[in-house]
């Protein structure tokens, strides 16, 4: 078993990386004195997952009951969240009770929004069964649902009580989706640590990654988003920004796409390509810089063909993006690997023309 603190000053937590179920009922307990546990789930895990994962609980003498959302980022949505609470009612979830989120990245962020505001806020544990949900969507408090007009438009920063990762899961899990988790895990890689950068391409290009090595990238990303969430919970400082890498062009790109074409990872990575090209034409970073991440991305699987992208558009949407001042747009730059730069103003003539030749280079 291996514990991250995240050392918060008003909600400290810990997120246990174990493989035991004795662990998560010990944690478990430690947190909540309650019985009444309400798990949510979506409507894939929960035929592979949900009754034994019911089961731990009940045998630990808890209660639970369960609510299903629809799979995949469809299910984000305000429809979703409310189904929630009508549910949560009706099962008797009361203020002691707690909220588990068992899935992905858009359980996650569904089920924490939901304990956030269900009767003004229950507790919280995140229990993530993808790898982009391990690496990154079930530390540090954000939560979101999707509207037609943008991604995570309405959400909340809420923490939970603990995060059980158990990389078991990983092995239902198919292979474009942990292709899209690898996404977050490289853009550690980028912004914070060029060893871990190396680590990755070793690996990657090898293409043997076991329980260990998925444990390690786990580690890794867990410790390094702890770190920052540690120093800026709330994105106010600009810290936090730099866990956006790559992120304004890809939730223009899926709000674009109306969520159906690509997964978030898949387009992070675009984003992430795009970022570095920015970087490069701004002079930021030189050309090794770029074409370390094209390397990285493209030994992770990653293959960038755009089709019916409209340049024009996407800049409209990337303006809406939480990070914009006033209609700038800011973006995470590249100096180099490992080393950032949150919230760099940049002109529109000069991202659309960045863009406009990346959606032409990679057709
Ligand atoms: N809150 C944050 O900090 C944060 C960070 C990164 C991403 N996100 C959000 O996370 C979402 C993406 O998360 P995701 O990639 O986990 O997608 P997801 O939750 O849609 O899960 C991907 C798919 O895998 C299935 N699945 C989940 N676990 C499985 C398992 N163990 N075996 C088989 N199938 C399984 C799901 O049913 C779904 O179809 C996006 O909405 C993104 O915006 C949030
Ligand atoms: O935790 C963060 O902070 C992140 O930015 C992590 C991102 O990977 C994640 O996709 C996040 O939900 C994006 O947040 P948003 O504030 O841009 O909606
Ligand atoms: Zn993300």
């Amino acid at each position: 078993m291996q514990t991250i603190k995240v050392r918060l000053k008003t909600n400290p937590y810990n997120i246990l990386i174990s493989e035991s179920s004795a662990d998560f009922v010990a944690a478990f307990k430690k947190v909540f004195r309650a019985k009444n546990i309400f798990i949510v789930t979506d409507s894939n895990v929960a035929k592979i997952h949900l009754k034994s994962f019911s089961d731990i609980l009940k045998k630990a003498g808890f209660q639970t009951s369960f609510a299903v959302i629809p799979a995949g980022e469809s299910g984000k949505s305000i429809a979703s969240l409310s189904s929630l609470y009508d549910k949560a009612l009706k099962a008797g979830l009361d203020r002691k009770g707690c909220v588990i989120a068992l899935g992905g990245g858009v359980v996650g962020d569904v089920a924490g929004f939901f304990a956030a505001t269900y009767m003004r806020g229950v507790k919280f544990v995140q229990a993530p069964t993808t790898l982009l949900a391990m690496t990154d969507s079930s530390v540090g408090g954000k939560t979101a649902v999707n509207t037609s007009g943008g991604k995570n438009i309405a959400g909340t920063f809420y923490q939970p009580s603990f995060v059980w990762i158990n990389s078991f899961y990983l092995a239902t899990l198919d292979e474009r989706q942990l292709k899209n988790g690898l996404a977050e895990v490289v853009k550690y890689a980028f912004t914070f640590d060029k060893n871990f950068y190396d680590y990755l391409q070793d690996v990657l290009e090898k293409g043997i990654i076991g329980a260990d090595e998925f444990n390690y990238m786990i580690f890794k990303s867990c410790s390094y988003k702890a770190r920052v969430v540690e120093k800026d919970e709330k994105e106010v400082t600009g810290v936090r920004a730099v866990l956006n890498f790559g992120h304004t062009l890809a939730h223009a790109i899926e709000t674009f796409t109306k969520y159906k074409k690509f997964l978030h990872g898949e387009a992070v990575a675009a984003g992430m390509l795009y970022a570095a090209k920015l970087s490069l034409d701004l002079k930021l970073c030189g050309k090794e810089t770029f074409l370390q991440v094209k390397e990285l991305l493209t030994a992770a699987g990653f293959v960038f063909n755009f089709k019916n992208l409209n340049a024009l558009k996407l800049l409209e949407l990337m303006k809406k993006d939480k990070k914009s001042v006033n209609a700038s747009l800011r973006f995470v730059l590249l100096k180099d690997i490992g080393k950032s730069i949150s919230d760099a103003e940049v002109k529109d003539g000069a991202a659309l023309k960045t863009l406009k030749e990346f959606l032409r280079e990679n057709k």
